[in-house]
């Protein structure tokens, strides 16, 4: 499978959206509960564990009164005590996207007028300059151009939201860490295609807090210029995930195609109007359709009705965990590369810290230790045995605010080098519904 090349989703109109920096900045809750990052060479000499369990138990002791006295007002959408979206200061000046259904346009010739219209996405070389004060839209960072799934997410975490497209995943976060945007809602996971490996990598390497999730059923369309037929087509194009979700399907539907990865399912479509291809399908929502003024070829090509990609939800802040509702906490951690604790066994043991107190955990992910990816053990009589290092990722359901959670992560940390809780926030309890195609 072959990138586009130039990428379709910078084929479009010129003039992208220029977006500014903060001119002023609003003082957050100073408490940081979700993301402690425990060193265990900040407790004792040579990583050595020195009284770590009663320092975490007191830093879960202030958390547990800081959830007492709390008197935060929830932000729409984070179901917790988040930031207010009007004690926001900064904005970055472009047009709402209010996520309504958009009439749809008839042939293709229309689809560059429509396009013009359509927020264009930042991008690392767009300009962060300041920016005047916005109103009390709170302003969503998703990755893809309109109409893409992400954005749906966007629409569903934060109704009523203004979506801002970014090219990258890496921009929808530098987007929140400068202001320019809320939230961020992004790809984790995908039922059928699995992890979205580079926002686990990017979770790590940035700052921001998981303040919530949200599964939303994933309707693949395939989509092509009117009045072509789908024995016209050699390629299809789409976003990786959304190939892979589809593959038995394209076999099925008997089209001898090439499949053609590029950046969004949306783009891709947009890159099929744009550039008038009519040997090229592209894999997309109905929205896309209609947006981009293209023909629905099939509906529903999904491998599976039940295709569901898990999103979550970023904030500067984390919010405060409660217990009225089920939560789920998310960490990222190392186990020991040395001492007792080591290997697989240490694995072993913090995975334990959980089933003996009863605490499901819904998602484990391991990802390449990016710092010290091999560790060689030498052994004289037999060679050097070649250790792939890990971090690794895991989701629970239970909240930070729980006894039983404190207590596992106190545990948890005696057997690894590194421990990060990346957020503890609501579960996403709405109703199951097999992905439609209205639903995007
Ligand atoms: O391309 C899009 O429309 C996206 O929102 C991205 C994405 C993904 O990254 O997995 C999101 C949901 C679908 O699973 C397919 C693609």
């Amino acid at each position: 499978m072959q990138a586009l090349s130039p990428s379709p989703t910078t084929t479009g109109t010129p003039n992208p959206l220029r977006t500014r920096q903060p001119t002023t900045t609003t003082t957050r809750l100073s408490f940081h509960p979700s993301q402690l990052t425990i060193r265990c060479s900040a407790f004792g000499r040579n990583g050595a564990v020195s009284g770590t369990r009663a320092d975490w138990q007191s830093s879960c002791a202030i958390l547990a009164s800081k959830v007492l006295s709390s008197q935060q007002t929830p932000a729409a959408g984070d179901g917790g005590a988040g930031e207010k979206p009007d004690e926001i200061t900064t904005v970055n000046g472009h047009k709402t996207l209010n996520l309504l259904p958009i009439v749809s346009t008839a042939a293709a010739t229309a689809a560059a007028t429509t396009t013009n219209n359509l927020p264009k996405p930042l991008s690392l070389s767009t300009d962060f300059s300041p920016a005047p004060m916005h109103g009390s839209t709170l302003r969503v960072a998703y990755q893809g151009v309109p109409g893409a799934y992400s954005e749906a997410a966007a629409g569903k975490a934060y109704p009523g939201c203004e979506a801002i497209p970014c090219d990258q995943f890496e921009v929808a976060f530098q987007a929140v860490e400068l202001w320019i945007a809320d939230r961020a809602v992004l790809p984790v996971e995908n039922s059928l295609g699995g992890s979205i490996h580079r926002n686990y990598d990017l979770l790590l390497r940035h700052r921001l807090h998981i303040v919530g999730e949200v599964q939303l059923p994933v309707h693949h369309c395939l989509l092509a210029l009117p009045g072509v037929r789908k024995e016209y087509l050699t390629r299809v194009i789409s976003h990786p995930q959304a190939l892979a979700q589809c593959e038995h399907t394209l076999t099925k539907l008997g089209l001898n195609v090439t499949r053609e990865a590029v950046d969004d399912t949306a783009g891709a479509a947009e890159y099929v109007a744009t550039q008038s291809l009519r040997d090229t399908a592209a894999i997309a929502s109905a929205r896309a359709a209609d947006l981009y003024g293209l023909q629905i070829l099939a509906d529903g090509i999904q491998d599976d009705s039940g295709n569901v990609t898990r999103f979550v939800m970023l904030a500067r802040e984390p919010i405060i965990p409660r217990t009225d509702r089920p939560f789920k906490t998310s960490i990222v951690f190392a186990t020991h590369d040395n001492g007792e604790g080591k290997g697989t066994s240490s694995l072993f043991k913090v995975l334990s810290a959980f089933a003996f107190r009863n605490i499901s955990l819904t998602k484990i992910e391991s990802r390449p230790h990016r710092h010290r990816p091999i560790r060689l053990v030498d052994d004289a009589n037999v060679g050097t045995a070649k250790h792939f290092e890990y971090m690794f990722y895991v989701d629970f359901e239970a909240s930070m605010a729980e006894p039983r959670a404190q207590n596992a992560l106190a545990e948890v940390q005696e057997f690894t080098s590194f421990l990060r809780v990346l957020g503890s926030y609501p579960m996403d309890m709405s109703p199951w519904s097999p992905s439609r195609s209205d639903d995007q």
